[in-house]
């Protein structure tokens, strides 16, 4: 057994219907694979209908399950219904929500158009509300315990330069994670986030770690755990949120990045000590405290 196999029983999915948006590439692509593994239905949504078209024939044939392809902007309310119309057509009814689409590129600020910052916030906080009240109202209404995932990122709550509009966009989304999480408990809607450190994808890759900064940056060696996550970790993770196993966990952030978010402790510069160094450097400590404490 290791972290690039499948971690949950071959049903632990079956009878749901989970609507993945952005499930046609990346890592909304692989959490799709494997939900429709564990038996789920699954229903991919995004903006372009033949990267969709393509992914749900590839979907099917590598996992004989089924896959609902519906072209969708989450910024417009409208395809959202449609998506949501379509999905109770063909499978009857919707279970669970992955808030997976999202844009992002590295850019100074100062160097955004209004509409930059705005295209990013719109896909990734509007498009993420949109989706989820669109969902909510429907649950609420049918009496169906939903559960929502939510994909952040671990710059939500530390900030980040260069990606501002998107650090700003994943942030609300945990603050809508935890504050509907409690509000919707009583309907026994479910939400909780994952906020996933560097798992290689082309999209992600082509806008945030282009050529110019691979050649010039091993960023790995910043990962505690010296490597960047395997789609199927995150699918693992998702999968848990998703199904029944985790009936008893709402409004949770979990972080899957090798312990990349944990770089800011303060003395985490100490990694760079030697053996050697430390037999000095426990020397002089204990010397202080001896001394300190023939002063008293
Ligand atoms: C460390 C290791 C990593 C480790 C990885 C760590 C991961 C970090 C966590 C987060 C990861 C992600 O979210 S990864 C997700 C990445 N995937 C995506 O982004 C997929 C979808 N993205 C896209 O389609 C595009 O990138 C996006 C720009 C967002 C939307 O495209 P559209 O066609 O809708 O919009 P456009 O018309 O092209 O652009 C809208 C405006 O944005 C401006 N714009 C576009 N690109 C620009 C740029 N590079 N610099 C300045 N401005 C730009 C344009 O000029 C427009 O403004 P005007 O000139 O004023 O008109
Ligand atoms: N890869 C990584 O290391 C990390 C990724 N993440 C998050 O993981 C998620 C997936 O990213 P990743 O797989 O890397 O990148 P991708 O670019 O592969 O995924 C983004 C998806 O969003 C869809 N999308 C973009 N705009 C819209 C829109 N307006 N309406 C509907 N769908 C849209 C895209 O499809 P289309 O263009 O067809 O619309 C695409 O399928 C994102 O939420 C990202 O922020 C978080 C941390 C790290």
């Amino acid at each position: 057994m290791n972290h690039t196999q499948g971690m949950l029983r071959d049903d632990a999915l079956r009878g749901k219907t989970i609507i993945v948006t952005g499930g046609g590439t990346g890592l909304g692509k692989s959490m799709a694979t494997y939900f429709l593994k564990l038996g789920a239905n699954v229903v991919i949504c995004s903006r372009r209908k033949d990267v969709l078209d393509e992914a749900a024939l590839d979907l099917e044939q590598t996992t004989g399950g089924s896959v609902l392809a519906v072209a969708c902007d989450v910024r417009k309310p409208e395809q959202i219904e449609q998506v949501i119309a379509e999905a109770i057509a063909r499978f009857g009814a919707v279970h669970g929500l992955v808030n997976n689409s999202a844009g992002n590129f590295i850019s100074p600020t100062e160097r955004l158009s209004y509409k930059a910052i705005d295209v990013i916030v719109d896909i990734v906080l509007r498009g993420t509300y949109y989706f989820t009240l669109a969902l909510g109202k429907y649950w609420i209404e049918k009496e169906i315990k939903g559960t929502v995932l939510n994909i952040s990122t671990t710059y939500a709550w530390t900030g980040s330069g260069w990606v501002v509009p998107s650090a700003m966009a994943k942030a609300g989304v945990l603050a809508m994670t935890k504050s509907l999480a409690f509000e919707w408990a009583t309907h026994g809607i479910r939400l909780n986030a994952i906020a996933p450190g560097p798992f290689p994808t082309k999209g992600a890759w082509d806008r945030l770690f282009p050529a110019e900064l691979a050649e010039k940056f091993a960023f790995e060696n910043r990962i505690p755990l010296k490597r960047v996550g395997d789609h199927q970790e995150l699918a693992n993770l998702a999968a848990y949120l998703m199904s029944d196993f985790s009936a008893y966990v709402t409004g949770e952030v979990i972080t899957l990045d090798g312990g990349e978010v944990l770089a800011a402790g303060q003395f985490n510069f100490l990694n760079e000590v030697t053996g050697e160094q430390w037999d000095t450097i426990e020397g002089q400590i204990k010397n202080a405290n001896r001394s300190s404490k023939k002063e008293s």
